[in-house]
């Protein structure tokens, strides 16, 4: 039956509401600047009400958080059970959108892989779309995460995010990424470059300012790619004016085993066991201490 079936499009960018709007209008509506401006406006209100709010639970991953005098963090993971305020409604429909781009993107890289991309689809089970109202749902790990850091002193130490594509997008400098192109001169001149040329690369890899939307891979596509997708790396440096930030971390559906065939593999695995792998072999950034909880941001 499978080989009747036309090949898979690409994943759907826009939705149908979105593509009459903007062929009708010309322009599409900005829910990453709403959001942003909704985000403000709930930092600046006191601590007290941040947390009742939003209250912080299992550690780091939903919830208000906060590391005094250094940054502060809301994590949505779920449409909250009075999901009536502007934030959460720009919230859900930017996680549609940029879930749908990371979607996108996600498929190209297979394409260049040659992984087919129905292998992704048990993984982004319900992620693709903020989850509806209730408890949250510990195998549901994608994230949006809204960040201010404090002038000076809001930092990020060096990291890989663990999920499979993350996008950060900021307000003025901060963000940096580990660049092996800032002195690769030698291996342009190269077509292929050796094992060795691509070690001295890395040797002389270089923190580089990340400006505007960045895309990050993650742990998760690391792994699953058998290496051949590089994790990006990277931190956030402190700056005399701080810095907002909005984070989407597309992260795996921890429900059921992953056939690792369709990635180049053999035998299959739990994604939850393969993530807690993942996670575990790093520690959180976002956190005031490094013990327990192991699964870290992006
Ligand atoms: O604030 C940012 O842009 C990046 C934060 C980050 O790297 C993370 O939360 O994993
Ligand atoms: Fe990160």
């Amino acid at each position: 039956m499978a080989e009747w079936l036309s090949p898979p499009g690409p994943p759907r960018l826009l939705t149908p509401r979105q593509v009459e709007h903007l062929i009708d209008q010309g322009h599409l509506d900005n829910s990453l600047a709403r959001l942003s401006t909704e985000a403000s406006a709930f930092f600046d209100q006191p601590e007290q009400d941040k947390f009742s709010i939003f209250p912080a639970s299992h550690g780091t991953e939903c919830g208000y958080y906060s590391i005094k005098g250094q940054k502060e963090y809301l994590t949505l993971r779920q449409a909250p059970p009075n999901a009536t305020s502007d934030l959460q409604s720009y919230a859900r429909e930017l996680w549609a959108a940029v879930a749908g781009y990371l979607h996108r993107i996600l498929c190209d890289i297979s394409t260049a892989l040659e992984i087919p991309q129905e292998a992704w689809a048990p993984l982004l089970e319900d992620s693709l779309a903020m989850p509806k109202n209730g408890s949250v749902d510990t195998s549901l790990r994608t994230i949006l995460r809204l960040f201010r850091y404090a002038p000076n002193r809001g930092v990020a130490e060096e990291h890989i995010d663990n999920g499979f594509l993350t996008l950060c997008v900021g307000d003025g400098q901060g963000l940096q990424v580990l660049s092996r192109l800032v002195h690769s001169s030698q291996s342009r001149q190269t077509p292929e470059p050796t094992q060795q040329q691509t070690e001295a690369e890395w040797a002389e890899a270089e923190w580089a300012d990340a400006a505007g939307a960045t895309v990050l891979v993650g742990g998760m596509l690391h792994v699953l790619s058998l290496g051949r997708c590089r994790a990006g790396k990277h931190r956030v440096v402190a700056n005399p004016v701080g810095r907002a930030s909005t984070v989407f971390a597309l992260r795996p559906c921890l429900r059921h085993d992953i056939d690792l065939e369709p990635f180049g593999g053999y035998g299959s695995v739990h994604a939850r066991e393969l993530y807690l792998q993942v996670a575990g072999q790093r520690t959180n950034i976002n956190r005031k201490d490094d013990n327990s909880e192991q699964i870290g941001s992006g």
